[in-house]
Formats: C-alpha cells, structure tokens, sequence
C-alpha cells in the first residue's frame, strides 16, 4: 500500500541540487542585511479566477495577464505577478509546514506564487530561470479564527476531489498576509517537481493564525479523485533540503 504521495516519492533530492527548499531558517545564522527594502504588495482582488484541487494541494489562481497583481521591492529586482496561491499542511497540528525555524515546525505554510513578466513572457518560462519566480511563505500557528480564511474554507468542499475546479471570483490575498512586515530571504526552489531552482523565497517572520476546524477543513480534502479509494490530502510537504553554500538574510535586526 502506496503510503507516501507519489509526489514525494519522486527524487527528494535532485542530482547537482545547490538551492533546493525547503531549508530550516536558523534564526541566529540570518544576517540583517539594511539594504533589503520593504516588500510593497498590491493585489487587485477582481483578479482571482477559481480554485482547483490538483491533485497536491489547492490552488487559488489569478489572472496573470496584467499587472493588476503585483509585488516589488524586498529582495526583488524587478515586479512580479500573481499566479496562484496554495498551501502545505500536517496529518496533525504537530508538523505540516515546509519551511521550519529554529527547527520548529507550524501546522501549515501559505505559498503565494508570483513570476517575473518584466524578463519573461510566460509562467512555465519563468519557471526555468534563476529568478523567474518569488514565493512569499507565510506560517500559520493554531490560534484564533481567520475570518478572510473562512471565505475559502466554506468552498473547500466543493473541490474534496483531485481535478475539481470551483469558480472564485473575488478575493484579496493580502488578507492572509501579517501585519509585520519582517521577513527572511533566500534563493531556493519549488518544493514539488519540477524542483526548478528559481525560487527567490521571501518568508514572514510572524505567523497568521487560523482555528482547528480551519485546519480540518484543509485535512476533509483529498489526494484522490471522486470514485476513486479516497486518501486524505494531508502531510503535502517536501523534507527538508541541505542549506548548502547559501545564506540566509532578514530584513529585521
Ligand atoms: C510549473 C510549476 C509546477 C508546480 C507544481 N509549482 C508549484 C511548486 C511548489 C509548490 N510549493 C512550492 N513549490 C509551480 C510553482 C510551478
Ligand atoms: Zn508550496
């Protein structure tokens, strides 16, 4: 009986892999670096389009073939666009994020995906470049209701299913984001094959917190599709990668 996902089972590590993620954040060996500038978010939330069980996580996917919704600053040299979000989570509250801090896990870990339009024309171009892409990862503790969340968990049963799509058109993911403005940063890569290393990551250094039957909602979905033997969709994260020759750097001191 197939226990891991197949998507786990595929090379956990990538042969020649430099920059793989997730990694451990060791707070102490990030270096404050003062010429980090302040991320600037701006996200038009007529842009979101639906959401869709792929079969590893859900994604909450935007329009991306304009500016509307867009990062800049921080780490990154040039805008980036919107495409999706998603997230990672645990069987349990005891682990389910990707990234870790000081070797602690969080129950869960939002990805918002952006892509660099300014140097290439398409997503899965972007993909394949050193700096096609940037993720802000955002923890989620256990604590008190989201309301914002809520709006996307009371369409969740809707896509229980791998390849099932609902319509979501309005919603503004800047809600899920923390007020604190502190974050760590680092070159990686996407968690799931393809692997790319093209992942500029932006981490915020506090969490959001969200209740337990919001993080049972997230574990009522399912890996499987309708008619298939149902398999939860839980522990969706890829272990944790060598830190290698790279630095992690924090806009904080
Ligand atoms: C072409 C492509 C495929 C996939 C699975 N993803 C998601 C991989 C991922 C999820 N969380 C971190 N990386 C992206 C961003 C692009
Ligand atoms: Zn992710």
């Amino acid at each position: 009986m197939q226990k891991v996902h197949p998507l786990w089972q595929s090379p956990l590590t990538i042969p020649g892999g430099t920059r793989q993620s997730p990694i451990n954040i060791q707070w102490r060996d990030s270096v404050y670096d003062p010429f980090l500038k302040p991320l600037k978010i701006s996200y038009d939330p007529t842009t979101c389009l639906h959401i869709w069980n792929n079969g590893y996580s859900f994604l909450v996917e935007f329009d991306d073939s304009t500016d509307r919704s867009i990062i800049v600053g921080g780490p990154l040299e040039n805008q980036y666009r919107l495409k999706q979000f998603h997230f990672h989570w645990g069987a349990i509250n005891d682990w389910g994020s990707e990234h870790t801090v000081d070797s602690k896990f969080y129950p869960a870990e939002l990805h918002l995906v952006h892509w660099n339009a300014v140097e290439y024309p398409s997503f899965e171009e972007a993909v394949m470049e050193g700096n096609g892409l940037a993720v802000i990862g955002v923890f989620l503790k256990l604590g008190a209701r989201h309301e914002g969340l809520q709006t996307l968990v009371d369409a969740l049963p809707a896509v229980k299913h791998k390849d099932t799509v609902i319509e979501f058109d309005v919603f503004d993911p800047s809600c899920l984001l923390p007020s604190c403005p502190d974050y760590w940063t680092y070159a990686g890569s996407l968690t799931t094959p393809p692997l790319t290393e093209s992942v500029t990551w932006i981490i915020k250094k506090k969490p959001i917190e969200v209740d337990e039957d919001q993080l049972e909602a997230f574990r009522m979905l399912l890996f499987t599709s309708d008619g298939e033997e149902e398999k939860r969709m839980v522990d969706n994260f890829r272990p944790l990668q060598p830190l290698m020759d790279r630095t992690v750097r924090s806009s904080f001191q």
